[in-house]
């Protein structure tokens, strides 16, 4: 894989170079609540600025549906780039329309621009190769170099990640640079025990990862909307929990070979419980109450993980040696579901292990809840992405920088 310092020894002023970040950032009300996708880009943008090139930013945020919706806009994010770098940036109101033409054409050398939302076009995370191409080739028109940096964004199969970088010379920005080197210690030689606590509510993409983590991992602890399908594998009632049926045969499946492997595979005993989901823009005390995990009644949905719960995930982490961790154990974004997620944190604060946090959510939980980021091995902008790393797929952005 050839890396930016290539090409900043090869000399970029002037040129147009497209960075495909991840600036897929947490929003409440068109605020940013946690910006650390967009600062863990800028040593990338500052060294291209620096060195005079005509730097484009191009990132998704959310899932929007293939056409343009404003709550997905991508402008928060290019202001908030812009007061990192302490410099104007300009925004183009679409991705590879007349604005994102004019805007690039205007930029002078060592000026940023910030393209609109990707996923605003079908052809970005189009199924149909032929689709993505046409798509990148318009992406494509707007930049003479290519530098991948969005490593959030690495384990999909989509136009600016895997069809782009084909069509232009191509590079990894530091921040991918850096991902892979950290996560390639836990593919290599892992100090063992090896804990993976996993939790979030990406329920379906992040299965399938237990599959090969059953392979590598000394203990599983599983938490957030991902617990309340292994429950109900058990047999037990989840009321309108977050929950992947169709997966619930998996997951036994699951459980057998974690056994017959002798690899704990840990779930909650308690729950905190509501009938509601919080209101988590005023964040009005939540009506909850606490129930062991085969108490969840009908009406009600698991929002955390409980006290007894938090107990025992911090004992099995207290020897570990190395912890990978995805994924929030409730929703955090809500103090009164926060306590899970900060047991778990603390945890890893207190080991004396390596310790790994995957994950734009999982990331921003451990900083919104005040704890300091250095306390911990490493934090990866990636959640899916670097589970999929650790799973040893060969990922698409990655795939596409080393061809
Ligand atoms: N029990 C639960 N029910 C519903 N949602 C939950 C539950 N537990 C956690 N969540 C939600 O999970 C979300 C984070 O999940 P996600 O899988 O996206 O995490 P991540 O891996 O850190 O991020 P990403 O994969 O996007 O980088 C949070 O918004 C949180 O509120
Ligand atoms: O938040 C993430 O994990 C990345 O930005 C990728 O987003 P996606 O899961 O919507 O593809």
């Amino acid at each position: 894989m050839k890396t930016i310092d290539e090409l900043l020894a090869d000399g970029v002023s002037g040129k147009r170079v497209f960075v495909r970040a991840d600036l897929n950032v947490p929003l409440a009300d068109g605020t940013i609540t946690d910006d650390g996708r967009i600062r863990a880009v800028l040593p990338t943008i500052k060294a291209l600025v620096d060195a005079g090139a005509k730097v484009v930013v191009a990132s998704h945020l959310g899932r929007p549906k293939g056409a343009p919706d404003p709550a997905f806009s991508l402008a928060p994010a290019a202001s908030r780039l812009g007061e990192l770098l302490g410099s104007a940036v300009a925004f183009a109101a679409d991705t590879v329309g007349r604005s994102a033409q004019d805007t690039v054409a205007g930029l002078a050398d060592g000026q940023v621009a910030v393209l609109e939302n990707l996923r605003f076009n079908a052809g970005e995370t189009a199924k149909d190769d032929a689709e993505r191409g046409a798509f990148a080739e318009q992406l494509a028109a707007l930049a003479d170099v290519y530098v991948g940096d969005g490593f959030g964004a690495v384990h999909r199969m989509h136009a600016s990640v895997f069809d782009l970088p084909k069509k232009l010379p191509h590079y990894a920005g530091y921040l991918i640079a850096t991902e892979v080197g950290v996560l390639k210690k836990l593919t290599e030689d892992v100090k063992r025990p090896y804990v993976v606590a996993l939790g979030g509510a990406k329920v379906s993409d992040k299965l399938a990862v237990i599959d090969e983590l059953l392979k590598k991992a000394d203990r599983l602890l599983i938490g957030g909307g991902m617990a309340y399908t292994f429950l109900k594998a058990k047999g037990y009632e989840v009321g309108i929990s977050l929950l992947q049926e169709d997966q619930v045969p998996t997951v036994t499946e699951y459980m057998e070979r974690a056994e017959k492997q002798g690899v704990e595979l840990v779930l909650p005993v308690d729950v905190l419980v509501s009938r509601e989901f919080p209101d988590l823009k005023t964040k009005a005390p939540a009506d909850y109450t606490v129930v062991d995990a085969d108490k969840i009644p009908a009406d009600q949905e698991g929002l955390d993980i409980g006290p007894k719960t938090r107990e025992l995930y911090a004992s099995k982490l207290a020897d570990a040696a190395t912890v990978f961790w995805n994924g929030p154990m409730g929703v955090f974004e809500h103090p009164d579901y926060a306590q899970g997620t900060a047991a778990v944190a603390q945890a890893l604060v207190d080991s004396n292990g390596f310790t790994v946090v995957g994950g734009g959510d999982s990331a921003a939980a451990v900083r919104t809840l005040g704890f300091d980021e250095n306390a911990f091995g490493h934090i990866s902008t990636g959640g899916g992405a670097s589970l999929e790393y650790l799973e040893g797929k060969t990922l698409p952005g990655l795939a596409a920088l080393e061809d």
